[in-house]
């Protein structure tokens, strides 16, 4: 039996030589566990996944719902009316507290929810060793004594005793904060030896640099180190972002603000001789009609459904502010290989022998024809391709696939249409793996022959050669150039290549344009967002087909570490940057870069731990449709806060300025409280689930520095709240004169209010259009009909009428409501008619 979980935390395993490790896992180091010992201790130990990260109860978060200046202020206020015997009134501000809390609850845990299921997509893979076969699987499914092998660019994905390591260097910063990269080594060390130097330890969450390696899992889940130190890594971190904060901050004030003023008007109402207790409940629906308590919220929402938005489109967002961020990109810098690419590569042209080969046939199917026909020389050139190749080609019920990389694959797939047999293929003894910086790779085998391929250029270095016009033309055509060679008897080094390597010949395969990156690309610019190509290919391949793009910039045989330059560079110009990229060197561009977007399927997990979103295929359209809802976000937020704050103020408008003229109230504060309760979430919260609209991407992105609400938007907010006022005390006052009473006279300014409510929501639809040319909200249609059928209980239960101090109406006030409603939608069209006007 393998150890329990008690046990399992006894043993110091980097105190322990590998055999002892080994032994004590029940496994073995070169064949891993058996399918069958997997299948025991996974239905033993459960996955290897983190505790959910929060750990406050419900009940802890409900209450901190009332942790709010506001609400104290609110329930102050409700115990001393409840004091002064208004028990009813008392009564209607327990029930708001109470109905802001559940809904504030409610949609936070919804929006957290959201956020956390996206962790669960960008799910973390890695290689293990079961039956003696080499596998990917998801890290949740590893279990104590598996056999992991690790890579550069891997997320180690539960705490390994190492057993081989080759230059393997770890950043473990995600555990220790230490930046530096760790070297590793399997050798024993002092059981005593602290976490931060336990060398021969590879821990859960920690990322593999370089080099590479091979060990045992100790520990899974919460066990490991960092289960221990209960951190979620690679979780978004809450749902804050910088917009949040900002707007917490602003109703933080304006609540103080509001506070002032309601203190104010209990004291001049005093003095003027009016009574304390309909001064304090006058001054509390003061309070709360005009402090926006669910703004802070109503963002979260938005930001959130824009978040599950994205990932319906294949950009999962990683960090809440990216959202934002997204919406002012104004840079995007992309890769060219698979993202604006299919990443299907077909060997076209094979040079060799001083002759060019066309070869027929697309796709990975190993059928096609050479034109002239195959010779000796083609044959030693693609033999060598083959030798000097990590891929293969698989037939499914889809057709043919390549597996492993897909330039390799192509390599293979030309070679067999060449008649090649893997059985002629040299046995391998060492590789020198590819890499982006290194731009080559060489392989020896049983022959002692070194075979090489690579940028055409590099190879043609290797050859003690110069530059070759042939390979500048097919590169002009657009296609990806490789260079082929071989070196007898050389060693297999850079250095011992120099100079030693007989030229094959060149091979020249196709990547065909992605067509819906193709019309993505062009959406971007015209959305003004420039679109430059940053890529490790040959500068006159990347042209000829960034020309396909409509791409001008274009940045060719670019190293990984120069992105990082390359976006500083332009965020010095003022520019937001996104930029894309899947290996270990993308890292910090990818950090520093205002968006930094990995490849879920290619990249590496570092990239995806470097990155603010991740592309679930890989495809630049992807990033069109992230931006293109990071402006439908923006903009559903300014239109939530256009509608929300006038409202809101106008709330409070009607009751300060009632007191302060000595006038009677138009609206009771009761029905003030009533209104706020209701319309803010049936009518408000609607916005946030607005369609984009479709003009969206013809404008220029917004500046970072644009402040949310731009000097015409809160003309808008001054000059509605202006209009609400207006409405309720005009119709109060000219119901009273048409011999009304009082009850009838506040219930029909109760429904112009929220009548003049409902038809500036429809106006806040779209922000500066006349018509909004979206499709139809749902939501919107519900918290209408919501409303209504709730202003008519209001209007019309005897029940109703008792608490809120309101009485039943005739069919022409209601005709009054409809056309004050008409004419305040009418006249906020016509203002934003006029500034459209005067601005274009
Ligand atoms: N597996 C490989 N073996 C040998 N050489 C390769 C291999 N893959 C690519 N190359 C060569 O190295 C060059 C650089 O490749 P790299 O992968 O860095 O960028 P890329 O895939 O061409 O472009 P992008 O950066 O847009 O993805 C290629 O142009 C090609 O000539």
């Amino acid at each position: 039996m393998p150890l329990t979980t008690a046990e399992r935390e006894e043993v110091a395993h980097h105190g322990l030589p590998v055999p002892e490790v080994v032994v004590l896992a029940e496994t073995d180091q070169d064949t891993g566990l058996s399918s069958a010992q997997w299948r025991r201790r996974f239905a033993d130990v459960g996955p290897n996944e983190l505790p959910a990260r929060r750990g406050r109860s419900w009940v802890v978060r409900l209450l901190l719902q009332l942790h709010h200046p506001l609400i104290y202020v609110l329930l102050v206020s409700a115990t001393v009316t409840a004091a002064l015997g208004e028990v009813v009134d008392a009564s209607v501000v327990f029930g708001v507290v109470v109905v802001n809390a559940v809904i504030g609850f409610v949609q936070e845990a919804r929006a957290e929810r959201a956020l956390d299921a996206l962790v669960a997509m960008v799910r973390t893979e890695v290689t293990v060793v079961r039956d003696g076969v080499t596998a990917r699987v998801p890290s949740s499914e590893l279990v104590p004594g598996d056999v992991v092998l690790l890579d550069a660019g891997d997320q180690i994905g539960a705490d390994l005793r190492l057993v081989v390591a080759r230059e393997l260097r770890v950043d473990e910063s995600a555990l220790t904060g230490e930046s530096v990269p760790v070297a590793k080594n399997p050798v024993v060390l002092p059981p005593d030896t602290a976490l931060a130097d336990r060398t021969n330890m590879a821990y859960s969450g920690t990322l593999v640099t370089s080099g590479g390696g091979r060990g045992v899992v100790v520990a899974t889940a919460a066990e490991t180190e960092i289960g221990r130190v209960h951190r979620l890594v690679g979780s978004t971190a809450g749902v804050q972002t910088p917009l949040t904060r900002k707007l917490a901050r602003f109703s933080q004030v304006l609540t103080f603000v509001i506070i002032g003023l309601a203190a104010f008007s209990v004291v001049v109402g005093v003095l003027r001789g009016e009574p304390l207790p309909e001064m304090v409940t006058a001054a509390v629906a003061l309070a709360v009609g005009a402090i926006p308590e669910g703004l802070p919220a109503a963002v979260t929402v938005t930001l959130a459904i824009g978040v599950a938005r994205m990932a319906r489109r294949n950009a999962i967002i990683r960090r809440l502010p990216a959202v934002e961020t997204l919406g002012s990109t104004t840079v995007i810098c992309t890769d060219k290989t698979g993202t604006l690419t299919a990443n299907a590569m077909t060997v076209n042209v094979v040079l060799a022998g001083g002759v060019r080969h066309d070869v027929s046939g697309i796709g990975y199917r190993p059928e096609g024809e050479f034109a002239p026909g195959v010779t000796p020389a083609v044959r030693s050139c693609l033999l060598a391709a083959w030798a000097c190749n990590d891929a293969g080609i698989v037939e499914d019920e889809n057709g043919w696939a390549p597996v492993g990389d897909p330039t390799e694959a192509a390599l293979v797939v030309a070679a067999r249409k060449a008649g090649l047999d893997a059985s002629e293929v040299p046995a391998r003894v060492d590789a020198l793996p590819f890499s982006s910086e290194r731009m080559f790779m060489a392989t020896k085998h049983v022959n002692d022959v070194v075979y090489v391929k690579g940028a055409a250029e590099r190879v043609l270095e290797l050859a003690g050669l110069g530059h070759s016009e042939e390979a500048d033309r097919l590169a002009a055509a657009g296609l990806r150039v490789l260079a082929v060679g071989r070196a007898p008897g050389a060693e297999l080094s850079e250095d011992g290549l120099r100079g030693n390597v007989e030229l094959l010949g060149l091979v020249a395969m196709h990547d065909p344009a992605r067509p819906e990156a193709v019309e993505a690309v062009r959406a971007c610019q015209a959305a003004g967002i420039e679109v430059k190509m940053i890529t490790g290919d040959h500068p006159a391949t990347a042209r000829a087909i960034a020309a396909e793009f409509g791409i001008e910039d274009v940045r060719a045989r670019v190293a990984p570490e120069e992105k990082l330059r390359l976006v500083e560079q332009f965020q010095a110009d003022g520019q937001v940057v996104a930029m894309t990229g899947d290996g270990v060197n993308d890292a910090p561009a990818l950090r520093r870069a205002d968006i930094g977007v990995a490849m879920g399927r290619g990249g590496t997990e570092v990239a995806k731990q470097a990155a603010d979103m991740v592309l679930t295929d890989d495809n630049f359209s992807s990033i069109r449709a992230a931006v293109e809802e990071g402006r439908a976000v923006f903009d559903n937020l300014r239109k939530f806060i256009i509608w929300t704050l006038p409202t809101n103020m106008a709330e409070g408008l009607v009751i300060l300025t009632a007191i302060l003229l000595g006038a009677a109230l138009p609206i009771l504060p009761v029905q003030i409280l009533w209104i706020n309760m209701t319309t803010a979430v049936a009518l408000g919260l609607t916005l946030a689930f607005e369609p984009r609209e479709p003009g969206v991407m013809s404008r220029p992105p917004l500046a970072p520095s644009l402040p949310l609400l731009t000097r015409s938007l809160v003309g808008r907010i001054v000059f509605v709240s202006a209009i609400l006022l207006a409405c309720s005390f005009g119709v109060f006052r000219w119901q009273l004169s048409s011999g009304a009473s009082l009850e009838v006279a506040r219930t029909v300014a109760v429904n112009v209010f929220v009548g003049a409510q409902i038809a500036y929501l429809v106006n806040c639809r779209s922000l500066d259009r006349i018509r909004p040319r979206t499709g139809p909200n749902r939501w919107l249609l519900v918290g209408v009909a919501l409303t209504i059928g709730l202003q008519l209980l209001l209007t019309y239960l005897p029940f109703m009428n008792e608490l809120f101090h309101t009485a039943p109406l005739g069919w022409q006030p209601w005709l009054v409501v409809f056309m004050m409603s008409v004419m305040a939608y009418v006249v906020v069209e016509l203002d934003k008619w006029r500034r459209r006007r005067w601005r274009g």
